[in-house]
């Protein structure tokens, strides 16, 4: 009998907790909402270029706002840690940056608002109202059902989005190739001279590896409607192409954020495009290699090339470095302080 009155009262608190949770769902869309209206409206710059924290009045007179709107916002920003209250020399209260707002400047090395511009932008939101048909037996990948082509087809296509796609992936491109150089700098002294990086996008990467490391000399090479728009950079040639054809040879290839993109098929045919390299790196966002890979692909890798070395990025609110080499030469890549996890 108590029990029974414990179960049903179980189920009650359930059921409310249910009755706060579907709120989430039914207005999960409002936080990348909010960031991007604050990116658009330059919150971040604001207070940046504000000496002490900003007062809501400073703000909203800064940036041409509707006061009452703007701290609707800016309440929203606070409660998900985008900037933080502090008292002003006037005793009221001020907004200053938190590391998690500073992510929403347009400039500098943090910068993840040309990200989250993409994400939001209404192009790459429609490929979500496909998601059932991906999942559906036979269904067609989300952003071909709402373009009928794939991404790249559409960035040649349209020269605005070709520019936002190619600013986010810097964003990311940025913090992943500071975070390889710092913690594994011998990889890149083990005679690299040349190193290509095979779907660079706008030469970011490459930017920085020739930078921190002088002697190499840098090809950056993606689709030619990318290489074409991209900015010079000393140490970096540009080379426009399609990796499915051929691949400029190198000492060494670097295929970051390219592969999860394609299929097994695929992958082996991009591959085999640099299999004369004596190095490849590659480096993956979230995906696990062992259950990415199929193993016919995995031992085609071993047979293929001298060296091989996956840097997974595995944990998404920190830079967590993990390895993967499948080598024949058992080279010391100086990177043996970093999690293994060969499989
Ligand atoms: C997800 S982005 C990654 C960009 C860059 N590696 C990074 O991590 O920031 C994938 C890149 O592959 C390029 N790409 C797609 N198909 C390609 C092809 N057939 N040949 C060369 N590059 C290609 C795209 O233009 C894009 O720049």
């Amino acid at each position: 009998m108590e029990r029974t009155s414990r179960d049903s009262e179980m189920k009650e608190e359930e059921d409310v907790q249910a009755g706060v949770d579907i709120w989430k769902y039914v207005l999960g869309f409002a936080g990348i909402a909010v960031v991007k209206c604050a990116i658009e409206l330059g919150i971040a710059e604001a207070i940046e270029n504000h000496e002490g924290p900003m007062a809501l009045s400073e703000l909203s007179s800064t940036l041409g706002c509707v006061p009452f709107s703007l701290d609707r916002i800016m309440r929203f920003l606070v409660h998900h840690h985008f900037f933080k209250e502090e008292p002003t020399i006037q005793g009221t209260a001020g907004y200053v940056h938190t590391p998690l707002s500073r992510r929403l400047l347009r400039q500098g090395e943090d910068s993840m608002a040309d990200y989250i511009l993409l994400e939001s932008s209404p192009v790459m939101l429609a490929p979500w109202h496909h998601l059932s048909s991906r999942v559906r037996v036979n269904g067609t990948a989300a952003f071909e059902a709402a373009y009928g082509g794939d991404i790249w087809k559409y960035a040649a296509a349209n020269p605005a989005f070709n520019r936002l796609i190619n600013d986010a992936m810097a964003c990311d491109a940025r913090l992943a190739v500071s975070a390889i150089i710092e913690s594994c700098p011998k990889l890149f002294d083990t005679g690299i001279k040349t190193l290509v990086d095979v779907g660079g996008g706008n030469g970011t990467a490459l930017g920085k590896f020739v930078k921190a490391f002088p002697w190499i000399e840098g090809i950056n090479f993606d689709l030619p409607h990318v290489v074409s728009v991209a900015a010079k950079c000393e140490g970096v040639k540009q080379v426009g192409g399609d990796m499915f054809d051929s691949v400029p040879k190198a000492d060494a290839v670097f295929i970051m954020k390219v592969l999860q993109d394609w299929n097994n098929d695929d992958c082996v045919r991009i591959l085999k495009k640099c299999s004369y390299m004596d190095c490849l790196f590659s480096m993956f966002k979230s995906v696990n290699f062992s259950s990415f890979f199929s193993f016919p692909l995995q031992k085609f890798l071993i047979g293929s090339v001298k060296s091989w070395a996956v840097i997974h990025r595995v944990d998404v609110a920190g830079w967590h470095l993990k390895k993967e080499r499948l080598d024949g030469n058992n080279l010391n890549l100086g990177y043996d302080h970093l999690t293994s996890t060969i499989s």
